[in-house]
């Protein structure tokens, strides 16, 4: 083959992976988000409305196109600075409900995450508006970050490993739809860092593995009809109570 036929190969090939980037995109906007795996898309699809009301929230759809007010975000980031270290002792309670080490390292990992570095993206952006960790650390909880973080942790405490996960499930793979779908619009607005936080392939990556530990997790608790299980209702349950608390928690940055 001439140099000519390689470049007219390597085009074709580009040409190629555009489209099936395409398909893929077009698949999974039909789907209504990624799949991450095959338990979540059933909660999500369980969870009806209140999924629609998280993700596309107006509070969201102001990052999207750059009109959410400053001041509504930096409330909302102030409280999720909060959010996170609640978040990172429910994940470190998910290490000891947890049943195979594999288990025990996926959950460590994220606590670690959450510990190392979400919380530093935080730190960063208020020192940058001027509010020092101090602050952050000292400020109030507003109610719905009490009802979101402390809801989860009485799954964990309450019930089980699966109880604990259905409940951390819509935070991580929720923000992973947003991105992955705010990022596909390419709007120039001033929330394209966060944004583009949770479009990355580094956090795509994550939200895959952690629509594999829960699969996984449900297969090992569940067997291989995990909906046939007295459980399940009550595991869908736990999700969609923990997607209306992001909805909660969206409209808490609005108000005020
Ligand atoms: C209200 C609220 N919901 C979800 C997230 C996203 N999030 C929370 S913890 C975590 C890492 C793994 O658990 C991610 C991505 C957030 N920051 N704030």
């Amino acid at each position: 083959m001439n140099t000519n036929g390689i470049a007219a190969t390597a085009e074709r090939k580009d040409l190629l992976s555009n489209a099936q980037a395409e398909n893929e995109a077009a698949r999974t906007l039909s789907k209504g988000g990624p799949d991450y795996g095959v338990t979540f898309p059933l909660w999500r699809a369980a969870a009806g409305a209140s999924w629609h009301d998280y993700t596309r929230h107006p509070f969201v759809e102001g990052l999207g196109d750059g009109t959410l007010p400053r001041k509504a975000f930096m409330r909302y980031l102030v409280q999720d600075y909060l959010f996170l270290v609640q978040f990172s002792r429910a994940w470190a309670l998910a290490v000891t409900k947890a049943e195979t080490l594999d288990e025990m390292r996926a959950c460590a990992k994220t606590v670690h995450a959450l510990l190392d570095k979400e919380l530093h993206l935080h730190v960063a952006i208020c020192a940058a508006e001027g509010i020092p960790e101090a602050e952050l650390f000292s400020t109030r909880e507003a109610p719905q970050n009490i009802a979101y973080t402390r809801y989860v942790l009485d799954a964990g405490h309450s019930g089980d490993f699966l109880d604990l996960i259905a409940a951390l499930t819509p935070c991580v793979l929720g923000y992973g739809e947003i991105g992955a779908r705010l990022a596909s619009r390419g709007n120039e607005t001033g929330y394209a860092d966060w944004i583009a936080t949770y479009a990355a392939s580094g956090y795509q990556d994550t939200c895959r593995a952690v629509g594999s530990l829960i699969d996984s997790a449900v297969a090992y608790r569940l067997g291989s009809e995990p909906q046939e299980s007295p459980r399940w209702r009550r595991l869908c349950n736990r999700f969609e109570t923990a997607t209306r608390l992001e909805v909660d928690f969206w409209e808490m940055g609005l108000s005020g």
